[in-house]
């Protein structure tokens, strides 16, 4: 997997890349709505409280009037309770709609992930797409389920009890506004940094996913190597530097928690002095400034907590930028608008009509006018040096890549005229690389082909001599461990194989799916290969001079041009490159293949 390439860190989207959180918002606007009601409603009648208090002081109390007090300490119990409940209210809408919502970003996410091209895959580390599928995600929950909430509620609490400060005594009500100016100004200049900032450690917290998926998955590798130390060294650099990221983080985060904390201190000293002056010039009454103070008392907890959610609002606006990347990759392999099914033979005929193909972003194409025709119930084995372009070649029948130049047809038909759908069931891939999931092995077998009978995967397992899997301890229903990694290579291979020649496919493309193998095993599957062989059309990448012997025909790929088709016998005899990438073939490889060598030319 080649490193990962995240947007470079700047201005875009700040706040304004919550936007993304809209449609997803939408489905739940009645949740949203009670819950915004809810905690508003709930702040209104928090804020009736100081109100009934200067009521109660100017009133009952001044006038010593004791049976006035009852009607208005009755006032304020309705209101405590009504708060308690709009609390319920809230908490419960609040926690259900963001769950649901939490849930569908995560699905998109998936399918979005599972969509997009294997071009798209080859540039993107996996660490960065785990941790903004797992760790962004979560960030946005936990904004929508919270921050996002109290963010409009506290700032429309902060703007009423403004209005309700300037109708009590408008002098001290200026003066509290003008108590906020420095943290309006400094709050967004640390906020800018703030997201900066957010960004680059979740940028860094991918990263160092990444490496520990890597060193998991490449543990054999790094252990027989020797390079445990060199390869914790390489992450400690990585957490090192995650480290610095976040404390510059959590400093900017303390600046504007000082700033918010100080804040209200400084406010309410001018308050008091300035509310005494008032009372003693009698321009504002005892209850006045009681209630003054008791406002501002409400305003506490919602000036306090506005760093924290602005800073809680960045990181789930640097999720979603992230999050927004992924879901704005184009899809450069899908259907082409009104595709229909089109009749597919089985076997079909395979045709490579000039075709030339140029990775993204690579100078030089790997394929140039390859042409090549592959007849029903034909093998034709794709034999070339080390990076002449076999594997990419047999990709874009499946269109794992689409061509850049000319065309791939099944009976005809470009591979861009069929639902992709239709194309991936009537074309069945064995990689090399045999990939097996979490899952059992009747699952991982059946997994192009869900609705396969008994006798279909007995039949598979047979070509594949997968028999071996009988003997696990729940046979079929063995649930195989992470990638299969329980199993031996060859044992997965057969399992790949397997699953590939399910179902008897209209073609077949093999790459290089028996290097695993024992030379005794694999005569055995060669040998119920070309009964599956028989009856459909195959590609076959060939590295190994015996997997050679199950083709019709040979090409040979040089450099992404197809410089020589035939038997093979011919091609042995007429054309030196083919002879030597053979024979030196052989001269690397084991002993075991000098006599499958001495049967090629018989052949
Ligand atoms: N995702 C990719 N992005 C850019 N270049 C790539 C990518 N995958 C392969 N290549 C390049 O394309 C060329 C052909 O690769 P390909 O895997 O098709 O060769 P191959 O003949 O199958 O090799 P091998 O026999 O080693 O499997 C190589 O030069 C390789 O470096």
């Amino acid at each position: 997997m080649s490193d990962t390439t995240p947007s470079p860190v700047h201005e875009r989207g700040r706040l304004g890349a919550l936007r993304l959180l809209l449609p997803f918002a939408r489905p739940y606007r009645g949740l949203v709505a009670l819950t915004f009601l809810g905690a508003l409603l709930a702040s209104l009648a928090q804020l009736a409280v100081p109100l009934v208090t200067r009521a109660v002081v100017d009133g009952p109390i001044a006038r010593g009037d004791r049976a006035g007090l009852v009607p208005l300490l009755g006032l304020a119990f309705a209101f405590g309770v009504a708060e308690a409940a709009l609390f319920f209210l809230r908490r419960w809408a609040m926690t259900k709609g963001s769950l649901q919502m939490e849930r569908d970003l995560r699905d998109v996410l998936y399918q979005r992930l599972q969509r997009l091209p294997v071009s798209f895959h080859d540039h993107w580390a996996s660490g960065q797409l785990l941790s903004r599928a797992t760790t962004d995600v979560s960030t946005i929950r936990r904004f929508i389920g919270f921050g996002a909430v109290f963010l409009v509620v506290n700032l429309v609490t902060c703007s009423v009890v403004a209005v309700l400060l300037l109708l009590t005594y408008w002098p001290l009500g200026v003066a509290v506004l003008v108590t906020t100016l420095p943290l309006t100004v400094f709050g967004l200049r640390w906020e800018k940094d703030y997201n900066t900032e957010s960004r680059l450690v979740q940028d860094e917290q991918g990263e160092l996913t990444t490496d520990v998926e890597e060193a998991v998955q490449g543990i054999r590798v790094v252990k027989s190597l020797g390079r445990s130390e060199l390869v914790f060294a390489r992450y400690d650099r990585k957490a090192l530097r995650l480290q610095a990221l976040q404390l510059s983080k959590v400093r900017t985060l303390t600046k504007i928690w000082c700033l918010f904390e100080f804040h209200p201190q400084v406010t309410l000293a001018v308050i008091l002095v300035g509310g005494s002056l008032a009372v003693g010039s009698g321009a504002l009454t005892v209850g006045g400034l009681v209630g003054f103070v008791a406002l501002f008392t409400v305003l506490l907890w919602p000036i306090l907590s506005l760093g924290f959610l602005l800073a809680q609002a960045q990181e789930a606006a640097s999720a979603c930028d992230r999050i927004g990347e992924l879901l704005a990759a184009p899809m450069t392999v899908t259907d082409a608008p009104g595709v229909e099914p089109r009749p597919v033979g089985t076997p079909a005929r395979l045709r490579f009509e000039g075709v030339g193909f140029r990775f993204p972003g690579s100078a030089d194409p790997v394929l140039r006018h390859v042409d090549l025709d592959v007849r029903p119930g034909e093998t034709v084995a794709l034999v070339g040096a080390t990076g002449s372009g076999k594997t990419t070649l047999t990709s874009l029948v499946g269109r794992l890549y689409d061509v850049t130049s000319g065309r791939v047809t099944l009976d005809g038909h470009d591979v861009r005229d069929l639902p992709l759908a239709q194309l991936r069931t009537v074309v069945a891939t064995a990689f090399e690389d045999a990939t097996l999931f979490s899952m059992s092995v009747r699952e991982n077998l059946t997994l192009g082909r869900p609705d396969a009978g008994e006798e279909s995967v007995a039949e598979a397992l047979r070509v594949a001599q997968a028999g071996f899997v009988h003997d696990l301890p729940w046979g079929l229903d063995t649930r195989i461990g992470e990638q299969g990694l329980s199993l031996s290579g060859g044992q997965r291979q057969r399992l790949a194989l397997a699953r590939a020649v399910l179902g008897r496919p209209s073609v077949l493309v093999l790459d290089d799916p028996l290097s695993a193998l024992d030379v005794h095993t694999e005569a055995l599957v060669e040998r119920a290969l070309r009964e599956v062989l028989a009856e459909t059309t195959a590609l076959v990448v060939a590295h190994r001079a015996s997997t050679v012997l199950l083709a019709d025909r040979v090409a040979l790929l040089q450099d992404g041009r197809i410089t020589a088709v035939g038997r093979h016998s011919d091609l042995l005899a007429e054309v030196p490159a083919y002879r030597q990438l053979l024979s030196s073939d052989a001269e690397l490889g084991p002993g075991g293949q000098q006599p499958v060598l001495s049967e090629l030319g018989s052949r």
